[in-house]
């Protein structure tokens, strides 16, 4: 089983990491980027902006993700893996290429993997707003409200056309509801 949990910055995915991490001891929990060694050093990179070209920073996610698929989801296949994030992000952030291309990109670096169940927090733009003024940003979430909204659209899109057993969880709802939604999806 190859869970990914998506959304937004701010979505609520490490609140909902916490408590799956307590429902499910034996599992493997993840992340991209940063789930391997050389996944630390490329997200320290992206996420201090280093790469002035979207392109590079694009190919830096997608070097982090094929060490991650082998290194991390394909060695532990008999296992619960449960990743914060996924190529699902990695297509929805790379919004300066066509869907089509930044699909074929992202199938190649996962060498076709894809996940078994993919678990979407939505967020409205007015609850995205709030929580982005309680929070310090990164240079990725300074890029604004409407940026994450269209990058979130994407995500859905992706989603549904890489035709993924998924659950979109309205990401207002109340932390033990979402959980619960979640919990009810896992063991479908
Ligand atoms: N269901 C929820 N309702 C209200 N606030 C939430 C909910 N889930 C998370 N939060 C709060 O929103 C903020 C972002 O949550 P977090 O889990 O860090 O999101 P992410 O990991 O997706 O960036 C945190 O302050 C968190 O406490
Ligand atoms: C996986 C991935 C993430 N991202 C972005 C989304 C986030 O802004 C950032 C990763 O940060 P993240 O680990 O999700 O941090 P936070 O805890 O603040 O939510 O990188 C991409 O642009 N492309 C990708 O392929």
């Amino acid at each position: 089983m190859y869970v990914v949990i998506e959304g937004i910055d701010t979505a609520g995915k490490s609140t909902q990491l916490e408590i799956l991490a307590k429902k499910y001891n034996n599992a493997v929990f993840t992340k991209e980027p940063g789930g391997t060694p050389i996944g630390s050093k490329l997200r320290q990179m992206v996420l201090t902006g280093e790469a002035n070209s979207k392109l590079a920073e694009m190919f830096l996610f997608l070097a982090d993700r094929a060490e991650h698929i082998q290194e991390v989801v394909l060695k532990n296949k008999d296992k619960i893996v449960i990743s914060d994030r996924s190529m699902i992000s990695g297509i929805a952030y790379a919004q300066n290429l066509p869907l089509k291309t930044v699909i074929d990109l992202n199938l190649i670096s996962t060498n076709n993997v894809l996940p078994s169940h993919v678990i979407l927090l939505k967020l409205s733009k007015q609850e995205l707003e709030n929580r982005l003024s309680q929070k310090e940003h990164d240079s990725i979430e300074a890029r604004g409200i409407d940026y994450l909204i269209d990058i979130q659209n994407r995500m859905e899109k992706t989603i549904k056309e890489l035709n993924l057993n998924y659950i979109f969880i309205d990401a207002s709802l109340s932390i033990e509801k979402i959980s619960k939604d979640i919990e009810d999806f896992l063991n479908e």
